[in-house]
């Protein structure tokens, strides 16, 4: 499993000078340079000559396809789908709380309908994200990831020389708290980019909250108990942009398989007529056919740890096309780095403990451990099977 940045989001204020800090897991990683996706893949998909050398070996997977992968289609798009108008009514809350809280343990993942964030402030990001993509490189390097920094224009987390390299590129700015904004890494084109991701993440968070309100209450916790470990905590936007790539799409990965280790993911998937988001489950990767309108939303280790794995973190990974090029945003709700992220009392009345408790920072250091010694942080902590 490679590092990327979605990954390395474990971010605190530092006390009474309101500056966003680092976890140091993240600056003593440290990032290697690496060419730009979007155009390297113009000269591969634009060249005939020498078909099968454009593409460098480092973005070419062995066996990307040695596992079984479940086609979407006709209407089938694999995760259980969850309406939130059906969440709030007194008349199916408890049914549909309960089909909720069986997608986030078989799952780990399902599709939102009617969440009620309005149209135009999610065609509005849409929009500005793509403008954002489109612009020369010159100009999107504006905002170029920094040495030490994990914001910014930029591509996977790269570690070494000899790391195989995911086919994307990436923009990953912190949105929340509002004072942990580096406005160095929000993009000034086109001019509403900046507004639109402010409107968006004012609707996204709420929404956030509101899950995990029902996420608890379907298991019988506290409605609570949940979203005060999330509320006023970091939040980092990931927007994703995958190139096609004519020549190799089935030996190249836009995102390498991954759990988000934070609690809650929304996903937006701008272009539906382009799938590649694939969810493990017995073994198979799923292809998830995003609906039009709805969120894709996932559980991220921290809430599966919480849940004393009432609910489960599953793997995922993005797959490319080869002739047509996808974005997607990913907003990520962090726990602060110095949260306890343990069993919460209120999941485990009655149960087993299934976890070991760590500091979220201490957690984060783990999974980027993980890259060395190839062994699952989340298993690290699991005390007994789920
Ligand atoms: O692009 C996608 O569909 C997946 C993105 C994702 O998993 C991430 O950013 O963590
Ligand atoms: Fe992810």
């Amino acid at each position: 499993m490679e590092i990327h940045l979605s990954l390395i989001k474990s971010t605190a204020l530092e006390r009474g000078r309101g500056i966003p800090i680092m976890a140091e897991t993240a600056r003593e990683i440290g990032s290697l340079p690496v060419t730009n996706v979007q155009a390297l893949a113009e000269t591969c998909n634009t060249n005939e000559v020498d078909d099968d050398l454009q593409v460098p070996e480092r973005y070419l997977s062995k066996e990307p396809n040695a596992e079984e992968v479940i086609a979407g289609g006709d209407g089938n798009c694999a995760i259980p789908v969850i309406d939130l108008d059906r969440l709030v009514d007194p008349r199916s809350s408890s049914s549909e709380c309960a089909k909720l809280v069986s997608a986030c343990r078989h799952w780990g993942f399902f599709q939102l309908i009617n969440h009620g964030v309005p149209d135009q402030v999610i065609g509005n990001l849409k929009s500005d994200v793509v403008e954002f993509f489109k612009q020369p490189l010159e100009d999107k390097q504006e905002c170029a990831q920094q040495p030490g920094n994990i914001e910014g224009y930029g591509q996977a987390f790269v570690v070494s020389e000899d790391q195989k390299l995911d086919w994307a590129d990436m923009l990953y700015i912190l949105v929340q708290p509002t004072e942990s904004r580096d406005l160095r890494f929000w993009p000034t084109r086109p001019p509403s980019f900046r507004n639109s991701v402010d409107a968006y993440s004012l609707e996204a968070t709420e929404l956030g909250y509101r899950l995990l309100e029902f996420m608890a209450k379907g298991v019988g916790a506290e409605s609570a108990s949940l979203r005060g470990v999330f509320e006023g905590q970091p939040q980092g936007m990931r927007v994703n942009c995958y190139p096609a790539c004519r020549q190799a799409a089935d030996r190249v990965l836009g995102l390498s398989p991954h759990s988000d280790p934070g609690g809650l993911t929304l996903l937006l998937q701008i272009n539906n007529d382009v799938h590649g988001l694939q969810v493990k489950k017995d073994g198979k990767w799923f292809a998830v056919e995003a609906m039009d309108g709805a969120f894709i939303v996932n559980v991220g280790d921290a809430l599966e740890i919480m849940s004393n794995g009432k609910f489960t973190s599953v793997e995922h990974r993005a797959v490319i096309h080869p002739t047509k090029e996808r974005t997607s945003v990913a907003l990520f709700f962090f726990p602060s780095s110095d949260t306890i992220v343990g069993p919460l009392l209120e999941f485990t009345k009655g149960d087993e403990v299934r976890y070991t408790s760590t500091s979220y920072q201490d957690y984060m250091k783990q999974y980027f451990a993980e890259k060395l010694d190839g062994k699952k942080n989340l298993e690290r902590l699991r005390l007994l099977e789920l």
